[in-house]
């Protein structure tokens, strides 16, 4: 369908500067997109054209960038008739246009501008969503990832005020069972931090730092991290919600001295208190320890490349490279090339074009890395990148706090995808802690764990069959007793009836018997219509009949007796946990024993072993690579969703809860 009109206008961001909004108008109508922008911004990233007139917007104005798609980028593109569905010859065509390695003649805003709305109107042609487009044009695969967000709940650094040096302070979900289970899981927290932050101090910490998260007057990231620990606590998530950072430490870090600035928003700073690297890495590492940090983000300065290769060395999470790598294929490669970091922070505005983006995604999942998507901290009501990361399958996204509109605006349309996705159903998180690329592994291990679970489901068939042939042989067995019995007692001429009566009970206590020997000694009690009542024969001893359920032991009612109860049966019951048969059994044990309680109680547990599941599978997967993936795997969160004919999401790796 051919452009009939490019226009860009100067709209406002967050912060309330000015920024680039481009409309393109085909034959399906409107397309629009706006560009966000960063405050800490890396040296490396594409030029943000701004057009430096001090006396206006204090230099921050757009209208040269506005200008050249209007005048320049617009009218070439109209003019070239590229299908707006072919994103990567747009993106071609407008570099090619651009002629600079880093867009400094038109602009990365304005480029970018251009490049996504075309990206939308590739979309509406298609007559697909704009994660769908998106997934066709980097050959994703599926089933659809959905994100874990990582939500920016406590703001320091260039994004508040305070003299707190470290920039963001997230909280990652990635326990829950759905996207949207993860964002009430966060808002929750969220709210409690802001009751906390103004109790301790004071009512202006709840006001809010550019990315939404409250930003208290307080100075050390223990401070912090306790008072985010604190409120994951009181909101009910310890243990489920996890913690991570941005450090943004290319705005604190002290070039000519190669030291690090912790209070480096006092302009009277003292640089004998400024760290070397090595003392930084002790930091985090301390931090790591003592709180559950999955994720840190520009730990060291965007150049201070010896400081990324040291601390990826020796430390286990995930570590994301935003200013050093800047969303840039040729960084991202030397970033893997000295195995600097394991993951990307991918920012639209920091290349410029969609078709350098999705190459960067790509380039970083090749080298096994996670990718994080995520906005600007000048942002807007521009959702893209919200289709972005769904249809890249990235699983992890950072768009800050819930709670602001332009935050809000990408969770928002998150939550539209899962509904649309999964039919209104949540969707399951299939392995919190799983990487996009590594589900292929995961669903190679189910389908493993499917087949090992049908042998023994036939084995156990087979078994249950060969003893129903028994009893059978006994019967027959018992049949000619009787009647070789009948045939004797004949000859002593007994009543006839009489005999029969006695071969008759003979039969029957044989059978039961052998129905004992055969199915075990737990006998179910003669008052069948009680069954509360259970008694327990020795088959040793068939004289002692014990009834259990007359026992204090299984009659608790008190939280301790509950708890004598836990501890009597779990060593009983797990001493079998190594033995063929025990994971189905308890299967069928744990359906049997939870169907009476109310379903809110049913999925709380079933949450409890999901979560316990994720942990399992980590400490497993640790145990088989052993190496630097992991550390990538361990910090990257899927909550998955399938895009099939039904648009149902897929939760077969479920099926043993459901
Ligand atoms: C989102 C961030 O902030 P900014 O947009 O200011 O770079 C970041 O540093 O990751």
């Amino acid at each position: 369908m051919a452009i009939t009109k490019i226009h860009a206008r100067s709209v406002y961001d967050s912060r309330g500067n000015p920024t680039v909004e481009v409309d393109l108008i085909d034959g399906k109508g409107l397309h629009r997109a706006i560009v966000p922008s960063g405050a800490s911004t890396g040296q490396h990233e594409a030029c943000e054209l701004r057009d430096g007139d001090k006396s206006k917007w204090s230099g921050k104005g757009v209208t040269k960038a506005v200008q050249n798609v209007n005048e320049i980028i617009g009218p070439a593109l109209i003019n070239e008739h590229i299908d707006v569905k072919d994103q990567p010859a747009v993106d071609a065509f407008l570099n090619k246009l651009d002629g600079t390695s880093n867009k400094t003649k038109l602009g990365a805003n304005a480029i970018l501008g251009v490049s996504l709305a075309v990206a939308k109107a590739g979309a509406a042609e298609k007559g697909i969503p704009l994660y769908a487009h998106v997934s066709d044009l980097a050959g994703t695969k599926k089933p659809y990832v959905l994100p874990v967000p990582f939500m920016n709940v406590l703001n320091g650094g260039s994004h508040a005020g305070g003299r707190l040096a470290f920039q963001e302070f997230m909280i990652a979900p990635d326990t829950a069972p759905s996207f949207t289970e993860a964002m009430r899981q966060g808002s929750e927290v969220y709210q409690k931090l802001k009751t906390l932050a103004k109790k301790k101090y004071g009512q202006s910490a709840g006001n809010v730092g550019d990315e939404g998260g409250v930003a208290p007057d307080i100075e050390t990231a223990e401070e912090a991290l306790d008072l985010i620990s604190q409120a994951i606590k009181e909101a009910g998530y310890e243990g489920q919600v996890k913690i991570a950072m941005d450090v943004a430490s290319s705005e604190f870090y002290k070039v000519d001295a190669k030291k690090y600035d912790l209070d480096f928003k006092n302009p009277n700073s003292d640089p004998s208190k400024w760290i070397t690297y090595e003392q930084l890495a002790d930091m985090y590492k301390s931090l790591a320890s003592k709180y559950p940090i999955v994720s840190i983000e520009d730990p060291f300065a965007e150049d201070d490349w010896e400081a990324w290769s040291y601390f990826f060395k020796t430390s286990d999470f995930q570590i994301v490279g935003d200013d050093l790598t800047v969303t840039n294929p040729i960084r991202i490669k030397k970033a893997i090339e000295t195995k600097a970091c394991n993951a990307l922070l991918l920012k639209v505005n920091q290349i410029g074009t969609l078709t350098e983006s999705i190459q960067a995604a790509k380039d970083s999942f090749e080298a096994g890395w996670g990718v994080m998507v995520s906005h600007r901290s000048g942002e807007t009501e521009d959702v893209t990148i919200a289709d972005i990361v769904v249809g890249l399958r990235c699983g992890q996204i950072k768009t800050g706090a819930p709670c602001r509109s332009e935050r809000l605006a990408k969770l928002n349309q998150i939550l539209r995808i899962e509904e649309e996705l999964s039919s209104g159903s949540p969707s399951a998180v299939l392995d919190s802690w799983d990487a996009a690329e590594d589900s292929e592994v995961e669903r190679e291990k189910a389908k493993k764990a499917a087949e090992v679970r049908a042998k023994a489901e036939a084995e156990a068939a087979a078994n249950k069959k060969s003893k129903a042939q028994k009893i059978e042989e006994r019967r027959v067995a018992n049949m000619r007793k009787k009647e070789e019995a009948e045939d004797a007692s004949s000859s002593e001429e007994e009543d006839p009836s009489l005999a029969r009566a006695r071969a008759r009970q003979r039969e029957q206590d044989s059978d039961l018997k052998h129905a004992e020997d055969l199915i075990g000694n737990i006998g179910v009690s003669k008052n069948r219509s009680d069954t509360k009542t259970v008694v327990f024969t020795d088959a040793s001893n068939p004289e002692s009949a014990t009834d259990l359920s007359s026992l204090p032991i299984f009659n608790p009612s008190s939280k301790d007796q509950f708890a004598k109860l836990r501890e009597t049966l779990v060593p009983l019951l797990g001493a079998s946990s190594s033995k063929a048969h025990y994971a189905l059994f308890l299967q069928e044990f744990s359906k049997q024993i939870v169907k009476d309680l109310p379903s809110d109680q049913i999925k709380k547990i079933a949450s409890g072993l999901t979560t316990l599941s994720n942990e399992k599978m980590k400490e497993e997967k640790a145990a088989e690579k052993g190496g630097k993936k992991t550390k990538a795997a361990k910090s990257k969160a899927t909550l998955v969703a399938n895009r099939d004919a039904s648009s149902k999401a897929d939760t077969t790796s479920y099926g043993d809860l459901e």
